[in-house]
């Protein structure tokens, strides 16, 4: 039933521009997402993922259709509402680079302008540790941190009012492979923990099968398949296929060959 969807997504159109100008970029596209699901999002350059997620944020309109979150049109969430219902980690982090650790996590509780400021300090300070940050980073700046650590100092500000659902864009771009690990287990962990309902825009193939449970692929305007991510990589489609079977996804889907080389074929003379 559509009132059960985290996201309901109907006949959606997204253009930009007017006239003989006009750029469609979606046309008549519908998903849906149920409560717990890890969605990933892949689709070739400029097919719309990110703008996907920012209607689901509300900060763009549909041309025509709707995109649902949580029973509410996103787009007449409004930005106080929005927080509570959607949190999203951008792809750079995102953070104000002249607030410090603890003030960027604050900043959604201040601007509801309720909380005492001693309760918004101890909720900040328990969503730091929630990504897994002591407190003798509160008082950091941006500039102070790891690349590792801006993404967990975003996401803890993404979580900072409880949201059911998550969106994530390119959560583990430049990280390297070890923090690119720890990343995904931390999300696993608070997906779990807090039965979040997560979408997330990927190119990262490791990331993709570590955390998806289902796979939609973005092309020729709309969802052209989606399914487990096993199910998606066998579909016959060009971009799948270049996706999936090419050089990166060979290395996602085998693992065990990648950590335990095969001695037999270097060993021919
Ligand atoms: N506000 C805007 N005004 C005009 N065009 C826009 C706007 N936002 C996005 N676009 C265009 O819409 C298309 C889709 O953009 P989007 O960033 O969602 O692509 P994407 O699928 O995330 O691509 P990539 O994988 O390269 O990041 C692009 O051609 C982009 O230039």
């Amino acid at each position: 039933m559509a009132g059960e969807d985290v996201v309901s997504i109907q006949g959606l159109w997204t253009a930009f521009g007017t006239g003989r100008e006009q750029v469609v970029i979606h046309k008549d596209l519908d998903l849906s997402m149920q409560p717990g699901e890890v969605v990933s999002l892949v689709g070739g350059s400029g097919t719309g993922k990110t703008v996907l997620l920012r209607q689901m944020l509300g900060l763009e309109k549909p041309y025509r259709g709707e995109v649902t979150v949580l029973g509410e049109p996103a787009a007449q969430l409004g930005r106080r509402g929005a927080a509570s219902r959607v949190g999203m980690l951008f792809q750079q982090g995102a953070l104000f680079s002249a607030f410090s650790v603890l003030d960027n996590i604050a900043f959604p509780l201040r601007e509801l302008r309720k909380l005492p400021d001693a309760l918004v300090y101890d909720t900040a300070l328990v969503k730091l540790q929630m990504v897994g940050l002591g407190p003798q980073h509160a008082s950091k700046m941006p500039s102070d941190l790891s690349g590792g650590m801006v993404k967990r100092v975003a996401l803890a500000r993404a979580l900072a009012m409880d949201p059911p659902l998550l969106l994530l864009d390119e959560p583990t771009a430049g990280l390297d492979p070890h923090g690119s690990d720890e990343f995904v287990e931390l999300l696993r962990s608070l997906h779990r923990e807090l039965g979040l309902t997560v979408v997330m825009v990927t190119h990262d193939l490791d990331t993709l099968f570590a955390l998806s449970s289902r796979v939609l692929v973005l092309a020729e305007k709309r969802v052209l398949v989606h399914g487990t991510p096993q199910e998606v990589a066998a579909y016959d489609h060009p971009f799948v296929r270049e996706f999936f079977q090419g050089e990166r996804g060979r290395r996602a889907m085998t693992p065990i060959e990648r950590i335990v080389p095969a001695p037999a074929s270097r060993t021919e003379d």
